[in-house]
């Protein structure tokens, strides 16, 4: 098939890439002209696992490439992906869609024959109406039809996610859009994925409700390390030991400083502000409750950070790692660099390492200084926080014995709660996790 993908960032590029490794023709459009030349150069302008080797072969194959001109994919191809942005609005009050309702605007007068408009970006309930508004009142065909096709992919797994999806999601209206979505995902359907057919709206509440459960399942077992913590027990414990039950699963429930990135937190505020509109009391208060927790598990970290310090740090404090998660040179809304900028608040000298987001990180918060390496970062730290869980930082066997002579003191603060504290303890640290006792060499 020939299929266009409109707005190639951290979703979109992965997926126009994979859409050419499941053997279509595919056009990427991508309004950032900067993007639009590494993305054509076969570089990514991200790092994602995988995604670079994809990249490169589908653009040397001719089978993928990239344009800045959205009426050259509107005449190429037959199927347009729309993987735009959808931010926050700057009140927080619910998505600012003007990227996904422009791009459509845009796309529609474009198209001289019949079209599959397949939106993929994040969107509460209500929005794919009003798309099907603009696309109404600007089609200069007949047969240009709307299919809701929300994106579970995680970052770090994006192309893995892509071709090998848990399910994928269709809200629909017409059998020919039907036909369109079967025929784009044949490959993936033909393994036995599910294909949940379904009416927009549904497709839309969907995404929501996944990305709000994930965030309950977060928030639910920071909430029992706030509990833990009041009674000494062990909150990797409890997550283990209830994750061993069926009916719950271990996924997607690891303690920590909470959730970040580009995508729950501002999902959840939307789908929060979205309820609250329609009047769906219980789950806005569900959400909200969320939302709070979330909220304070950066004091959560600082709190512990200065219990394990016997006080505010004035001096410097290693933070390892700034992305908002391991596997991803992506800084949105990362938990490291909320916690770095409360430390700066109460006078810390944050020093920043991460292995990939360093770059992203220094065009965030310039005011912060960084390292090129972990073992620049710890020198001279009065602590170390483990701010991100990238496995060369949790699982190098020789971080603790090279850092040990370089700090202050030997104290680890582990805010993601990722570090096997054995080696450490034996190179004479101190390990703090949050939700659990401190262990001491
Ligand atoms: N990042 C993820 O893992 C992920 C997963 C699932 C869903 N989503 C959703 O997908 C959407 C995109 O997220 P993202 O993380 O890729 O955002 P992003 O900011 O990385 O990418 C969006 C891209 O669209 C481009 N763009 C905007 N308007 C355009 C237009 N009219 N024509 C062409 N390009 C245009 C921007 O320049 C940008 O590069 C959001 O709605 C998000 O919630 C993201
Ligand atoms: O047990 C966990 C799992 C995640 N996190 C944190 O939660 C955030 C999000 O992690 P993750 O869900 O892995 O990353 P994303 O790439 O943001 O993916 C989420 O958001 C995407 C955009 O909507 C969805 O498509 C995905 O299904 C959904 O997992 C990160 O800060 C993680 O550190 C935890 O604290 N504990």
């Amino acid at each position: 098939m020939r299929v266009s993908v409109i707005g190639c960032g951290h979703l979109g590029a992965p997926h126009a890439a994979a859409m050419a490794e499941l053997g279509h023709e595919v056009i990427g459009v991508e309004l950032d002209p900067d993007k639009c030349r590494a993305l054509s150069a076969g570089t990514a302008p991200f790092y994602e696992a995988d995604f670079e080797e994809l990249l490169v072969r589908h653009t040397s194959s001719g089978r993928l490439r990239f344009t800045t001109d959205l009426a050259e994919a509107a005449s190429f191809a037959d199927l347009h992906f729309i993987a735009v942005g959808t931010p926050l609005r700057e009140d927080g009050r619910g998505y600012d869609v003007s990227q996904v309702i422009g791009a459509v605007r845009s796309l529609v007068p474009l198209l001289h024959r019949p079209a599959t408009i397949v939106g993929k970006s994040t969107v509460t309930v209500g929005t794919v109406a009003r798309i099907q508004e603009v696309i109404d009142a600007g089609a200069q065909v007949p047969g240009v039809d709307l299919v809701w096709n929300p994106e579970f992919l995680r970052e770090g797994y994006a192309v893995q996610d892509s071709l090998f999806p848990d399910r994928i999601v269709a809200g629909l209206t017409s059998p020919r859009a039907r036909a369109a979505i079967e025929e784009v995902y044949a490959q993936i359907l033909d393994r036995g994925v599910a294909l949940i057919l379904t009416d927009p709206p549904t497709a839309e509440v969907i995404k929501s409700a996944a990305n709000a459960f994930l965030t309950t399942k977060i928030s639910f077992i920071n909430a029992m390390a706030e509990v833990c913590e009041f009674v000494g027990a062990d909150v990797n414990t409890v997550a283990h030991a209830i994750g061993l039950d069926k009916r719950i699963g271990p996924g997607g429930m690891r303690p920590g400083i909470g959730y970040g990135g580009g995508c729950l937190p501002k999902d959840v505020a939307a789908f929060t502000h979205r309820v609250g509109e329609l009047g769906a009391q219980h789950a806005h208060g569900l959400l909200a409750a969320v939302e709070s927790v979330n909220a304070g598990r950066p004091l959560a970290a600082v709190e512990l950070i200065e219990k394990a310090h016997g006080g505010p740090i004035s001096g410097r404090v290693a933070l390892l790692g700034a992305a908002f998660k391991a596997g991803t040179s992506d800084v949105r809304d990362s938990p490291a660099l909320r916690l770095a900028v409360r430390l700066a608040e109460r006078g810390a000298v944050p020093v920043i390492y991460d292995p990939e987001a360093l770059a992203a990180a220094r065009a965030l918060h310039p005011e912060f200084t960084y390292a090129d390496t972990a073992e620049q970062a710890v020198s001279g730290a009065e602590l170390v926080v483990l701010a991100t869980e990238w496995p060369e930082l949790t699982a190098d066997p020789k971080l603790p014995e090279d850092a040990a002579g370089l700090v202050r003191r030997r104290v680890l603060v582990d805010v993601r709660n990722a570090v096997e504290p054995g080696p450490w303890l034996a190179a004479g640290w101190e390990v703090w996790q949050l939700g659990r006792k401190p262990q001491r060499p």
